[in-house]
Formats: structure tokens, C-alpha cells, sequence
């Protein structure tokens, strides 16, 4: 399979180390171009098995599965810049949550999905979650699928969820990390250790939680019962958790969803190498 990657910032170049390391080089030739030619000859210099592509047009008449990886204000401009160059046999995946999949089949001739990837694709785990357009067949639904799951879980979902799912899913793994961290550096405060002990506990507590939640049949209530003994100290420490996030986490999707109507997300600064 030959799979084109437009914009290799930091979820394109992700995708692209995700693919190759979950599936034999026999089976998978990527190509990828990206705006600025040094981050795309960055990616190549440690995968030097990926083709380079001058621009989004090459790099889907050289494809058959086409990710355009690039932020909501690009992305039009992309699609219209592409548009002369898909064919009815193409899959085009947009990875934006902006560009609605109406609009996308509306221009394009070929089979459209959406798929928001997670940064835990690094460690080929997570969810991807998708849509799939409406010119798609159940087998061309599944072919999609089939990649996906190389590389994370995929679950399908509906368009007009997509915001509430991609703060769980997308956003999350940031929110997860700044709770953490605050554990982290409360326990440096207030016990005095250090901060490389506090950190490494704090990451370790979440992989073994993370485990006991996905592979071993664990639900949150079993963990908090497991844990917060009656009459014990971390039932005490839950009693100071409860009136502090309540409504935290609504406040958060309130803002989130407000901040998502306003499409054009601000470039933000990154370092050459977004691979982590
Ligand atoms: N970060 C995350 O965790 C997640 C992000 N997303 C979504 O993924 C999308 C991409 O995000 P992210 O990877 O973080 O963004 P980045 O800015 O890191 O990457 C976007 C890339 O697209 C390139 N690009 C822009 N225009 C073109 C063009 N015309 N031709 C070729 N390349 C182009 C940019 O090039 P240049 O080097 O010139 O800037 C840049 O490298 C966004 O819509 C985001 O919402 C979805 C889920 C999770
Ligand atoms: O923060 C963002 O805009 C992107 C979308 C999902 C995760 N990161």
C-alpha cells in the first residue's frame, strides 16, 4: 500500500513513525511533503525509507491513501489545491476535526474520512477516532479500519460528537499530564522529595492504573473501592478531590467547545523535531 502524508508537523510525522514501525516495510511505502522542506528533511534523514514529495499534488498522484495532516487553516486550501488530482479510487482522510465531511465529499471525487489521531499513537495505543463518508462501502469502511488498528483503536463516531470525543481522546492525554505533573510537584512541596523520584512514582501509578483499567477488567468505582479502604488515608484524600473538581471538568468542555467554533487555530511555535 502506498499512503501520502501532507504536512509532517507533529501528528503527520507521528502517523508516519506509528505505520512504519507496526507494519512490514513489504507491505507499506509511504510518501510524504510538507510547507517547509527542512522538517520534512528532518523526518527523512531518521526514516530514510519515506519518499519526499515536492508538493500535496505529487503526493497523491503518487498514493492511494492520502492524510492530510496540516491545521484547520490550511486545510481548504489544500483540498481545492489537491482537488484536480484525486481519483474515484483515492481514500483522502482529512485528520482536522474543522473541515466537515459534507463539505469534503461535496469537492472531492473520491472516498472520504475523518480520522482524529492521540499523541498515544507514539506508543501504538489509544483511539483514533472516525467517520467515515457516505460514498463508503462496508469493505472500504472496514480496508480504513484495518489501518487504523495497526496503529491505535479505532472507534467510529458521529460527526456532530467529535468535539467531546477529541477532548477525551486527543486533548486528553494533555489534560492527564498537567494533573499529573501538579501530583508530582505537590509531593516535591509537601514531602520534600525529589522531583525525578516524584516524577517517576506519579508515571508509573498511571501506567499500572492504565493497565488495570484496559487489560485487566478494572472500571473506575473498582479501583476506588480497591484502593480507598474503609477508614483508610486515601478516602480522605478523595474527600478533598470531590469539592475541588467538581465542575472542573465541565468548565474545561465549555471552553474547549467555545474555543473550537472559532476554526482558525493560531500557529503555534514548534521545535524542528515534533516527533515528541
Ligand atoms: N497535536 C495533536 O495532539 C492533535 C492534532 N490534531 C489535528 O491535526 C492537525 C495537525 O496538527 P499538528 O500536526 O499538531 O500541526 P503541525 O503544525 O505540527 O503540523 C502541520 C503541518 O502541516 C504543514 N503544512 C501546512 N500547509 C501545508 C501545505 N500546503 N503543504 C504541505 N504541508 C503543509 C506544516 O508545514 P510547516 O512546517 O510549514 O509549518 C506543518 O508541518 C490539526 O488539525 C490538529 O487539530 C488532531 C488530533 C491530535
Ligand atoms: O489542541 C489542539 O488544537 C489539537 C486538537 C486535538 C489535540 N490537539
Amino acid at each position: 500500500m502506498r499512503i501520502g502524508f501532507i504536512g509532517t508537523g507533529s501528528m503527520g510525522s507521528m502517523l508516519i513513525r506509528s505505520f512504519l514501525q507496526s507494519t512490514p516495510s513489504s507491505d507499506l511505502q509511504i510518501v510524504a511533503c510538507n510547507r517547509s522542506p527542512e522538517k520534512l528533511a528532518h523526518l527523512t534523514a531518521r526514516y530514510p525509507q519515506v519518499e519526499t514529495a515536492a508538493t500535496p499534488e505529487e503526493t497523491v498522484s503518487r498514493s492511494s491513501i492520502v492524510f492530510l495532516c496540516v491545521k484547520p487553516n490550511d486545510a481548504m486550501g489544500v483540498i481545492q489545491q489537491v482537488l484536480p488530482y484525486l481519483q474515484e479510487q483515492h481514500y483522502f482522510i482529512s485528520i482536522n476535526s474543522a473541515v466537515m465531511l459534507d463539505e469534503m465529499e461535496a469537492l472531492l471525487p473520491c472516498r472520504v474520512s475523518k480520522v482524529i489521531p492521540s499523541l498515544t499513537q507514539v506508543a501504538l495505543s489509544g483511539v483514533s477516532l472516525v467517520m467515515h463518508g457516505s460514498r463508503m462501502s462496508h469493505e472500504e469502511r472496514r480496508f480504513v479500519d484495518s489501518w487504523l488498528e495497526r496503529i491505535s483503536k479505532p472507534i467510529i463516531v458521529e460527526e456532530g460528537d467529535l468535539r467531546v470525543c477529541s477532548d477525551l481522546s486527543s486533548c486528553g492525554p494533555a489534560f492527564l499530564a498537567v494533573m499529573l505533573r501538579e501530583f508530582a510537584m505537590a509531593a516535591v512541596r509537601q514531602g520534600g522529595i525529589s522531583r525525578d523520584l516524584a516524577d517517576e512514582l506519579v508515571k508509573e501509578m498511571a501506567r499500572g492504573t492504565g493497565k488495570l483499567l484496559t487489560e485487566e477488567g478494572f472500571e473506575f468505582e473498582d479501583i476506588i473501592r480497591r484502593v480507598a479502604v474503609p477508614g483508610g488515608i486515601t478516602a480522605e484524600g478523595i474527600k478533598v478531590l470531590h469539592p475541588s473538581l467538581h465542575g472542573v471538568f465541565d468548565q474545561l468542555l465549555v471552553t474547549t467547545r467555545s474555543k473550537a467554533k472559532h476554526h482558525g487555530v493560531p500557529p503555534t511555535e514548534r521545535p524542528q523535531d515534533c516527533e515528541r
